[in-house]
């Protein structure tokens, strides 16, 4: 597989976007003629540095308006392409992309195009360039791949070829079974792009949402299929136009744009394993068990806190490390590990963000295959030493520099518990108020890092996306997107902050990054666990009397149940699978969430409705009278 990506694609100067393209092991890049136009070197310089960083010319573009002119802008169109030949000459690239025409005055005709092609065939060939021929979705007279291929087809020369971009075709929703007989060294080079199902004009879409194959809701690997069934094997060229793209992290989008091309020629050899994909070994998408473990890191005062925080929901201390400062609380399978180190990994992740999750503990069917799909998607490993009769718990990094460890049943590491920790006997047995595992995990991070998260999740893991959902905090929007396993034992919320005054922003602000700030406990029946935790002294978050009014209205309940959420202040939802009841302690720290939940039936969703009630009251919560307005 050779990959190449757009400079448009990614954010800085042109420097910039070499030096991330080139760190994240791309072949080639496309250059974006504006990019070379605000560059301020020669097209000799920028062919320099970019061979200077290992990374091929693979495509100079656009070229606008060319095909069907009448004269004198025919002409003209000629010397054009003649000048830019010049500045490809110069840059050291052989091949030009032309895309579709959306001239007022150019005129229609398949073969009228195809004689123009012929003719800039001609030209191309004396300079030794070739020229690939794009359908703009939006193109005036051609904006359909087939009618594209059609003029390369008559134009017929060696020098011209077809250009296919996932988006124009996909967007249009033409049949992509069309690409599968088109000779493969007629296609000159594959752009490719996904974006959200959003109804909306084709060429804002195009410019403003693209993004990466696996990142949006077109049918991308489908397009590949067809693509691969032709034998292409030349460069697979990402060009995503995104606004957050361009003002985002430059290295980390790389990393996102490679990881995308990897993760979708895989698919494309899972679907169809017959045709040929250049890619190393690696193992499939790993299915996911469920949350083994939480570990948060914190100090001695801060662990006092959490011990008397969850003794109030219920939950054991049972067990302490072998050798180091590390303890386990327990409830039904949930573990809850609280780090105390003065060394290592979760110390340094408190040092920086406070008391704080530090890693998630994600039970796996094989924890090895896990780290190493994940290597060869571009994820981190992570090691550090390990005590002496220590399990080495295979990770990688994760959301904000956290960990994510895999535990799977194939090793001894399913036996990590025993293995590590020394049972405090007795505390389990007296606690426990029906909680059994976790729900939800909710991370919280800047919006711009959504879609990294969301392709880092699902193409490691056999997981998938729900529709994104917007959550209304009083003072901004959320974006919520979570992220499922088929049988519901994985949930995770992104949550995506637009401003700092949300709950979910300020949490980023107060604890210097992107980290996990919403635990979901699971229950088998939520009003006896309500009950139990009532008896132990637990005060829940206080919603507010008006909820229960609406809430009783909203879904025409039985008063007797209306009355019973009331008195737990517990909050209600429900879809066309089930029903849904959730708790929540009031927040703790600088907006750290638990809650209890629970699913009756197939209830698919997360409460999304409750939310701006829920944030209210979390939010008078967590300003007492007198403190500035979050
Ligand atoms: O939006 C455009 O104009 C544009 C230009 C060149 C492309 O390759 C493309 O896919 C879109
Ligand atoms: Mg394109």
């Amino acid at each position: 597989m050779k990959t190449s990506i757009a400079t448009v694609s990614i954010s800085g100067g042109f420097a910039d976007k070499l030096a991330a393209i080139a760190e994240a092991g791309f072949d080639g890049i496309e250059i974006f003629e504006n990019d070379l136009v605000a560059f301020d070197g020669s097209p000799a310089d920028a062919g320099k540095m970019a061979r200077d960083a290992g990374l091929a010319i693979t495509l100079f573009q656009p070229f606008r308006d060319f095909e069907g002119l009448p004269e004198p802008q025919r002409s003209r169109a000629f010397d054009r392409a003649e000048r830019k030949f010049d500045v490809m000459h110069e840059l050291g690239t052989e091949l030009m992309l032309v895309c579709s025409s959306v001239s007022p005055v150019a005129l229609g005709g398949i073969d009228r195009a195809a004689a123009d092609f012929r003719e800039l065939g001609e030209r191309a060939a004396r300079r030794g360039l070739r020229v690939g021929y794009e359908a703009l979705a939006w193109g005036k007279h051609v904006n359909d791949h087939r009618d594209a291929w059609e003029i390369v087809r008559r134009a017929d020369h060696p020098n011209i070829g077809l250009i296919l971009d996932s988006f124009h075709t996909l967007a249009r929703r033409i049949d992509v079974s069309s690409i599968r007989s088109i000779p493969k060294d007629k296609i000159f080079i594959v752009q490719l792009a996904d974006a959200p199902a959003i109804d909306m004009d084709l060429l804002y879409w195009s410019r403003h949402f693209r993004n990466m194959p696996g990142e949006g809701d077109l049918p991308v690997r489908e397009f590949m299929q067809a693509v691969s069934a032709t034998g292409y094997d030349g460069y697979l060229s990402l060009e995503i136009f995104n606004d957050a793209f361009r003002g985002g992290a430059a290295r980390a989008i790389a990393i996102d744009g490679r990881r995308s091309l990897v993760n979708l020629m895989d698919q494309v050899h899972r679907a169809e394993p017959a045709l040929q994909v250049t890619l190393p070994e690696m193992p499939d998408r790993v299915a996911v068990h469920g949350v083994e473990f939480v570990e948060f890191a914190t100090d001695r005062a801060g662990a006092a806190e959490l011990d008397r925080f969850l003794h109030g929901l219920g939950f054991g201390h049972c067990g302490l490390h072998v050798s180091k400062s590390v303890a386990l609380y327990r409830q039904g399978k949930i573990n809850i590990v609280v780090n105390t180190e003065k060394e290592g990994f979760a110390h340094s992740s408190f040092l920086v963000h406070g008391t704080s999750v530090c890693a998630i503990g994600l039970k796996v069917e094989d924890a090895q295959a896990t780290v190493e799909r994940a290597r060869l998607l571009g994820a981190e490993p992570f090691e550090q030493p390990v005590g002496s009769g220590e399990l080495l718990i295979p990770a990688i990094r994760g959301v904000g520099g956290s960990l994510l460890y895999f535990i799977d049943d194939k090793s001894e590491l399913s036996r990590v518990w025993d293995v590590e920790f020394r049972p405090l006997k007795g505390n389990a047995a007296l606690l426990a108020d029906g909680l059994t595992r976790v729900d939800h995990v909710g991370q919280t991070m800047d919006h711009g890092e959504m879609l990294t998260w969301l392709l880092f999740y699902t193409s490691i893991f056999q997981t998938r996306k729900a529709p994104l959902v917007d959550v209304i905090d009083p003072s901004g929007i959320v974006r919520s997107q979570a992220i499922e396993n088929d049988d519901g034992s994985l949930r995770l919320t992104l949550n995506g902050a637009g401003n700092r005054r949300t709950l979910a922003g300020h949490f980023i602000a107060e604890s210097f990054g992107s980290n996990v700030q919403h635990l979901a406990f699971a229950c088998d029946d939520i009003f006896s666990t309500a009950a139990a935790l009532k008896a132990r002294g637990f005060e829940p978050l206080q919603m507010s009397p008006n909820y229960y009014d609406d809430v009783e209205a909203r879904f025409g309940l039985e008063p007797e149940l209306a009355d019973r959420l009331r008195d737990h202040n517990m909050l209600y939802d429900r879809d066309d699978f089930g029903e849904y009841f959730q708790l929540y302690a009031p927040t703790w720290g600088e907006g750290f969430i638990f809650e209890i939940v629970e699913r009756r039936g197939n209830y698919t969703g997360y409460g999304a409705s409750n939310a701006p009630f829920r944030i209210a009251a979390q939010k008078r919560h967590m300003r007492p009278a007198g403190m500035p307005r979050l």
